[in-house]
Parts: C-alpha cells; structure tokens; sequence
C-alpha cells in the first residue's frame, strides 16, 4: 500500500537532504537486530528469546550494542498492544492497513520515544532510516511523520488519553498501563481476587524485565559458589537457586552453564520440583515420575535430587525433539526417557512421586516470553485444561497408594489451576495436601491448599502447585 501522511500537521520534518547521489543510511546494528526480532516474531511466530541470541551472534553485536537491541527488541515486543493503541491514535486508517514491515518500524520507533531515554531525533531517525531500507523511500514520510506525533506526548501523558477511568473499569485501565491484554489481567485479577493495588502490583512485576535465575546442580555446586562465580545473588527460598543481575547478558556464556553445573531455570520452577521432594511418604521411594518433562529443567533438578537419594525418574515427553532436550538435560543422572503420550504411556504403575508439570497457557511466564501475552487466546484454555484433566488423571492411575502427584501448571488462570485440581481430585477421590507445608520459608502463600507464586509477593514466575496423595 502506499503510505500517506497521518491527517494532523505535524511537528518536525527529517532533514532536508544534501544535494547529490543517494548513499543508503548507515544502519545502527543493534536497531536492525531489533527489528529483525520484531518481524521474525509477527511474520513466523518466532519467540523473541529464541531468536535474539542467534541474531546477536550473527550480527557480531556484544556489551552495549547487544543491551540496546535486546531492551528495544523484548520490550517493543512485551508493549505491542499498549504501542498500537498509541499509533493507531496517530493514523487516519485502521492499523490493520498498515503493511506488516512499516508497523514493525513504528513499534519499534514508539518503543524508543515511550520508553527509553534514547533522544528524541536518534529514535526517530534511525527509525525512518531503517523504513527506508526495508519497505523503500516511499514510506519513509509517513514514518517519520507518526513518530512526530507519538513524541508529542510522553506514556503518560497518552495513557491518560487512551486508558479507560480506572473506577469505572479498574481491569481495562490496569490492563492499558501495563501492556497486558484485557483477558489476562481479568485472569490475574481472579486468581488475586483483587481488582486494585494487589493487581497493579502483579501486572506492573509482569511487565518488567526479569533477572535470570540459574538452579545449581545438587551435588555438583553450591548455590554459594555459583553466585560467586557468576556474580548473582544466591536465591532467596530455593538451595539451589541464583539470581544474576539483570541485563548480565547472555547467561549461556557463564563457565557453570557451559560445564553443565547449573542451567537457567526460574527460583519458582525449582520449588516446585523441590515440593514434590519433601513430600513425607511412607513405604517405598525409589520409583519417580515426570509426565510432562520437556525441555527437561524440572527432571533435572528431580534426577540430580535422585541421585543423591538412591532413586530412579523415568521422564515422559510426547514430542520427541524435546525428549531429545531431556536427555541431554539429564545425562549421567538416573533418568530414563520415554517419548510417549503422558495419557497413555505404557510404564508400569506404582510410582512413588509423581510430577505433572502440564502444557498450560503460560500466563504466569509471560514477563520472560516477551510476545506471548499477545499471541495467546482466551480460546486456547479449554483445549488445554481437557489436556491437563487427562494427564493429571494419567498420574494418579500410574501412582501406588499413599503415593503423592505434585499438579504444576506456569499459570494463575483458576480454570487451569484450581478448576482442574478440584475437579480431579474429587473424582478420584485423592487427598488435597496443604501444598504450602512444601514451601518452607516462602511467605505470602495465602490460605492454601495450593500454592500460587507471583513475580510481585516472590520473584518468581507465577507457578501453580497443588498436591494430591493417591488414597
Ligand atoms: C510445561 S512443559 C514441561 C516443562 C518441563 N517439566 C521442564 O521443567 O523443563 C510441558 C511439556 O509437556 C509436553 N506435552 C504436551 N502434551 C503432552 C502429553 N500428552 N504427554 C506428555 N507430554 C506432553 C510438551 O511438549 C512440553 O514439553
């Protein structure tokens, strides 16, 4: 389409350009890894975190260069809705007009004047520059033309243009000011059972970057030595835990991850493995279980834990790429990987402990998957809670009597947590424990039985887990 010009006059114009041949800009490098993400990201779905490591490396960008194209690609990525809403207020068309390379640019550009200190005609240039090469001259006019008018106003001051009056619909105002879709504040606001400061606070924590969090390996590496090694901080409730400070780079270059002495793995993930751990059981505990295992950081930590304690895991995982990742994450442990269906698996009963760490819809991970608010549907969760009912139903089946399941979903929403739990464990008639007891030190876990994390009340991703003995 061609681009034309939003309907307001405008501040500022680029540059008039010298007279004489065209020269292509020069590109900023860490700009164009951005953009690059961002358009992987729309154009095939990629996940941002999986694709920015790879771009770096190609594009040879390291310190500075690396932080920058990082911080605009994730949080260009995490701000997507809240920046359309804005340049959607800039346009004299619908934004699904807009050819998918150009909104690309102006998400990026917004993200720049919004949300950095970048000046204003570094963001705006660079933007127009890199429009130029991707989507031609044509466009660059209008480019630079929305970005004028989007840095008129700071977020604020277009949050209080565009946010709906927080008495009269608290969960859309929440929702706009801290870039989460309606739904998934309405998720977390039921979880919390709160629609004011408890709620901001969970959405606010949600929207920022995370610190990356590393599990040592038990019996290889204390939690002391990584944190000295790395430079992080050792983890507030889980032994084995380590926080690196945030924007550390990429953690996959520390010598401990190479040597394969710790991998990176939320403090919250790690308690919950850990819990299935210290539940007390009487009779045998020799036989564990991970029904979900893929890509293979819980059977880890399990195999590791196992090892000390004269146990075996098998690890169940249906798509066998990610078996592959089990079987890597737990070499040399006592972990045999199976690929199958976790519905129908074919191992033999009588597990003692049992993980059913199910596919969910991930809202509780959402602040270290920079896109995914914005790619999952509401439409998504009833396929998944049928998926989680059945595996949870797998697990009591193949556990012995007196043996214990621990349910882990990466979700507040109730329908995948408490709905699925409730509903299970009052067909099979299995005891609720009070997951809590598991927990030991963390504060702020409610009334129980089950225990939900948030990145707000602990630092963590907002893990689920409920525990269920086998009558
Ligand atoms: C939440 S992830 C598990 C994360 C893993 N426990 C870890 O800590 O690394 C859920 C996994 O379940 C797998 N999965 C999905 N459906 C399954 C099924 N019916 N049986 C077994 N695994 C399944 C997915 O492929 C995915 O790897």
């Amino acid at each position: 389409m061609n681009e034309r010009r939003p309907s307001r006059p405008q501040r500022g114009r680029p540059a008039p350009r010298k007279p004489g041949p065209r020269r292509p800009p020069a590109e900023d490098p860490a700009r164009r890894v951005a953009l690059d993400v961002l358009r992987a990201v729309r154009q095939r779905d990629a996940y941002a975190n999986l694709v920015l490591p790879d771009m770096l490396r190609r594009h040879r960008l390291s310190g500075r260069d690396a932080a920058l194209a990082t911080e605009l690609a994730y949080g260009a990525s995490r701000a997507q809705g809240m920046l359309d809403a804005i340049i959607a207020a800039c346009l004299d068309r619908p934004l699904d007009k807009v050819d998918g390379p150009v909104l690309d640019c102006l998400r990026l550009g917004a993200y720049q004047l919004l949300r950095t200190r970048i000046p204003e005609h570094a963001a705006v240039t660079s933007t127009v520059d890199l429009a130029r090469a991707d989507a031609g001259s044509h466009v660059a006019g209008f480019v630079n033309a929305v970005l004028r008018k989007i840095s008129e106003q700071d977020e604020d001051a277009w949050m209080a243009q565009l946010t709906p009056d927080r008495e009269q619909d608290p969960i859309g105002h929440l929702a706009m000011r801290t870039a989460h879709p309606r739904w998934v504040a309405r998720a977390f606001a039921e979880a919390l059972g709160d629609k004011g400061d408890d709620l901001q606070a969970a959405l606010e924590a949600d929207d920022a970057r995370p610190a990356v969090h590393l599990a040592a390996r038990p019996g290889e590496i204390s939690a002391d030595e990584l944190a000295a090694v790395t430079g992080g901080d050792v983890a507030p409730y889980s032994p084995y835990g380590v926080h690196l400070p945030t924007g550390a780079g990429d953690p996959g270059d520390s010598e401990p991850i190479r040597e394969r002495l710790a991998v990176v793995q939320d403090e919250g993930s790690q308690l919950c493995a850990l819990a299935l751990t210290r539940v007390p059981l009487a009779g045998s505990d020799e036989r564990w279980l991970d029904l979900c295992a893929g890509p293979g950081g819980k059977a880890g930590l399990l195999g590791a834990l196992a090892a000390t304690q004269g146990a075996h895991v098998d690890a169940v995982e249906q798509a066998p790429h990610r078996a592959r990742l089990v079987e890597q994450a737990t070499e040399g442990l006592p972990v045999t990987v199976h690929v199958a269906d976790g519905r129908d698996s074919g191992l033999d009963p009588g597990f003692d402990r049992v993980l059913v760490d199910a596919p969910c819809s991930g809202l509780g991970a959402l602040r270290r998957r920079p896109e995914a608010r914005w790619r999952r549907k509401p439409s998504d969760v009833p396929d998944l809670t049928r998926l989680q009912g059945e595996l949870l139903t797998a697990a009591l089946d193949l556990t012995r009597s007196g043996g214990v399941v621990a349910y882990v979903v990466c979700s507040p929403h109730l329908a995948e947590t408490e709905g699925v739990v409730g509903e299970i464990a009052r067909r099979s008639k299995a005891e609720v424990l009070d997951a809590r007891e598991f927990f030991p030190g963390v504060p702020q876990l409610g009334d129980g039985p089950y225990v939900q994390l948030w990145p707000h009340r602990h630092g963590t991703d907002a893990m689920f887990c409920a525990v269920l003995r086998k009558p």
